[in-house]
């Protein structure tokens, strides 16, 4: 039976945390955090099996636990998940833009390595990353349009620097046109899944990113075009987004979920 943390307990924290208290999988949740006290005790009290709720993200990782499973952001990951591995601990991570900071993903590269620990990025809002990984040496040029409705996007740095008003926008309207590195900076809570196929394939300034408003939508639309010597691939993926958080596809969870059951359960395993 694993022992499992988690940190963040917004939309996808609570479905993830109310999935183990399901007992779907050999796992139990055994302590909680988030920024917002509310978050987690609003959590806490949905559960059966009640995790406690722990003062702050580094007492996490000082328990007894097998994992740590961040749902929360990029900040959360920079401030956290050296200590996640130091403490001997594994780690899966949703928010994985903070993975583009080169610096950053040395440092957690090689505590990997010097603690023998081992960091998940589960697949998130996007398929074919297994496909991608395979023809890595091949690839020779990815790229990635996102569509969501104009209220998926609202909140994101971009707009402190930018005169588009997303209230206004009344048909599909390109909103940015650029590389990973840069998308993950300005929509963090938006575009981690460029984040997972830069660091699948050839690289965060190599990976082009689009983001599109579309008011007329109701989902969260990724479409993904590889190529190079092996040949195409495209991969369309359009995911209903969660209905507390609209910037969220209902997928990204149910990923998130599947990674999980995967690292707790001895199963056969099927796929890259
Ligand atoms: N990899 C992928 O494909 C995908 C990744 N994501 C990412 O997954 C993460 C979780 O998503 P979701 O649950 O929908 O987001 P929510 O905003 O619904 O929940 C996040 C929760 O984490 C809290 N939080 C934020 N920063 C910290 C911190 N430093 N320490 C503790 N708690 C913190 C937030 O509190 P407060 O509201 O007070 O800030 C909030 O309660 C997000 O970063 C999102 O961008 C989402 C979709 C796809
Ligand atoms: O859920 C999605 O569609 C994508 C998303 O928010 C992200 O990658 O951060």
């Amino acid at each position: 039976m694993k022992r499992i943390a988690l940190l963040g307990c917004g939309s996808m924290g609570t479905q993830i945390a109310l999935t183990i208290d399901s007992n779907d999988f050999p796992a139990v949740l055994t302590h909680v955090y988030d920024a917002s006290k509310a978050a987690s005790s609003s959590l806490v009290e949905k559960l059966n099996n009640k995790p406690e709720i722990v003062e702050n993200s580094h007492l996490l990782s000082s328990q007894h636990i097998d994992i740590v499973v961040e749902a929360a952001s990029q900040d959360a990951v920079k401030d956290v998940a050296l200590s996640v591995l130091q403490n001997k601990k594994d780690l899966m991570i949703m928010s994985v833009g903070a993975l583009l900071d080169e610096s950053i993903y040395d440092i957690l590269s090689d505590a990997c390595k010097d603690f023998k620990k081992t960091i998940y990025l589960p697949s998130g809002a996007i398929a074919g990353l297994d496909g991608i990984k395979s023809v890595k040496s091949e690839l020779e040029s990815l790229s990635i349009t996102t569509t969501k409705h104009p209220r998926s996007l609202k909140g994101a740095k971009f707009f402190e620097n930018s005169d588009i008003n997303l209230d206004k926008i009344d048909s599909i309207t390109t909103i940015f046109d650029g590389t990973a590195k840069e998308a993950v900076s300005l929509f963090p809570a938006n575009i981690n899944v460029a984040a997972l196929l830069s660091l699948t394939g050839i690289g965060s300034k190599q990976t082009k990113v689009r983001i599109l408003a579309d008011p007329n939508t109701d989902k969260n639309t990724h479409h993904i075009e590889a190529s190079g010597k092996f040949g195409k691939m495209t991969f369309t993926i359009e995911n209903f987004p969660d209905k507390n958080n609209p910037k969220t596809s209902r997928l990204a969870i149910l990923s998130a979920i599947e990674t999980l059951k995967k690292y707790c359960s001895d199963e056969i395993q099927i796929g890259t």
